[in-house]
């Protein structure tokens, strides 16, 4: 098992690339099973355990994939017979595959896929993908641990969503670009991933406008074939590198990250003191000597995002005064505190609040991370910390982060990457 060992005191210092977005490839390579003609070329690939996941979905489902990682490309081709059915093998390692649904029943009138279940992080139901997914016409039921999705054919309605969630808005616009007629989807998320989502769709032959506002409409085609797309750029990365950045007292450049796709997050570093530079070249983030206390919600976008909560939160503990951090999206999200007292901050959690009080003087210690985000915040914390940090569970920042250490390593940290056993664990004062 590998561990992030970090020597915290350096500021962060230089230039950053930003890959793409996990949060868009992965629907993205399941919208490839719609293109009954031709192959899907996607650049912008980010090298990340959860996209090797996803083409090993596809591949189960008789997808060809290519994975060119020193091109950061993918070749996909899904134009032989499709099977339907996505195991728990691959389900229960990656919820976000349970997007191949929308597709799967699109394509071939069936899917079966299994019930994906809660994570670290929170319950995570999918009654409205369902919901959508029937009111489109598919009969559903659910049995062994399978969700299973039938139609003879799938007729566009109008379909309201309670929460606009992300992923049940993927699953059902991909579902109703084939489907007869028109699909109204109100209330839907708004992410830019689910811009790109439409984007990449559109160029397929699919005609879907609207997306990046809350009412998207869809006119479902006969067909749809392959193109080529360059994943966007991943906003939570750009976001995490500007809180580590700012949490170091450093003064780096997110480049080419879009301030559009930020705004919450560059508002808030604003009314922290931060100095957040919006140019030609990307995002440029210089610290303050004292951070100020500030409260902060997490919402849809563009809302605050929730993967930025735990990052947010680092920053907010370092901040003089008391902070308030109310987390709305995810009923769980709270885990990485925990560890951070470890590091001795000090908080209070009511309900879905936290009440921070700073500023905290981090002290290095051991910590496991417990999901992905706030993998990224135990690591942003040892940056600061007063001696070495020691970041355990890797296996969640692998899921959203390509070499997270190598690239804070080239800004100025002392950081390495070590595996258990390994006698390298020093790191040069
Ligand atoms: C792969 C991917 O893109 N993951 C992102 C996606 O996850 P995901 O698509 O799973 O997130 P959703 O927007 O669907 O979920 C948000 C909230 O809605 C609830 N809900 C969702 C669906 C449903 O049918 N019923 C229901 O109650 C969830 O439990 C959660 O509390 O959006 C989240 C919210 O921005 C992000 O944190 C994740 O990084
Ligand atoms: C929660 C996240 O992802 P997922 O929905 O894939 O678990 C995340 O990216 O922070």
């Amino acid at each position: 098992m590998d561990k992030i060992i970090v020597k915290g005191g350096n500021r962060l210092k230089g230039v950053v690339k930003i890959e793409g977005a996990k949060n868009a490839v992965l629907p993205i390579l399941a919208a490839g099973i719609l293109a009954s003609e031709g192959q899907l070329e996607l650049s912008n690939v980010p090298i990340l355990s959860d996209v090797y996941t996803m083409n090993n979905v596809l591949r189960f489902l008789n997808v060809d994939v290519e994975f060119l990682e020193a091109e950061h490309e993918i070749k996909m081709d899904a134009t032989k017979q499709i099977s339907t059915e996505a195991p728990f093998e691959y389900v229960s390692k990656m919820r976000a595959s349970v997007v191949v649904m929308g597709p799967l029943l699109a394509r071939t009138g069936h899917a079966k896929v299994a019930m994906p279940g809660g994570c670290a992080i929170g319950s995570r139901p999918i009654d409205l993908h369902l919901k959508g997914l029937t009111a489109l016409g598919a009969h559903i039921t659910q049995h062994d641990g399978y969700i299973e999705a039938s139609a003879r054919k799938l007729v566009g309605t109008n379909i309201y969503l309670d929460f606009p969630s992300v992923g049940a808005t993927q699953n059902i616009m991909m579902a109703a670009t084939l489907a007869q007629g028109t699909t109204i989807i109100e209330n839907a998320a708004c992410e830019p991933e689910i811009v790109d989502l439409a984007m990449i769709l559109n160029k397929m032959g699919a005609r879907v406008t609207g997306a990046g506002t809350e009412t998207l409409r869809i006119v479902g085609v006969a067909k749809l074939h392959g193109t080529s797309h360059a994943v966007v750029q991943d906003r939570i990365e750009a976001g995490t590198f500007m809180v580590a950045a700012a949490a170091t007292q450093g003064d780096v450049l997110i480049q080419d990250a879009i301030s559009e796709h930020n705004k919450p997050l560059i508002s808030k570093m604003r009314e922290m003191g931060v100095q957040v530079i919006d140019g030609d070249d990307g995002i440029r983030v210089i610290g303050p000597k004292q951070l100020k206390p500030v409260a902060v919600k997490t919402l849809p976008h563009p809302g605050f995002p929730t993967d930025m909560q735990p990052q947010m939160s680092v920053l907010q503990l370092l901040a003089k005064g008391t902070s308030t951090l109310t987390e709305t999206v995810f009923e769980n999200r709270f885990m990485h505190l925990e560890e951070l007292r470890r590091m001795n901050a000090h908080y209070t959690i009511e309900g879905s609040s936290v009440v921070m009080s700073g500023p905290t003087n981090f002290s290095g210690a051991e910590v496991a991370a417990t999901d992905l985000r706030a993998g990224a915040a135990l690591v942003i914390a040892g940056l600061v910390a007063k001696g070495y940090t020691q970041v355990t569970n890797l296996k969640y920042l692998d899921r959203g982060y390509y070499n997270f250490h190598g690239k804070l390593g080239a800004l100025g940290a002392e950081i390495k990457r070590v595996s258990e056993g390994s006698t390298t664990v020093t790191i040069k004062n």
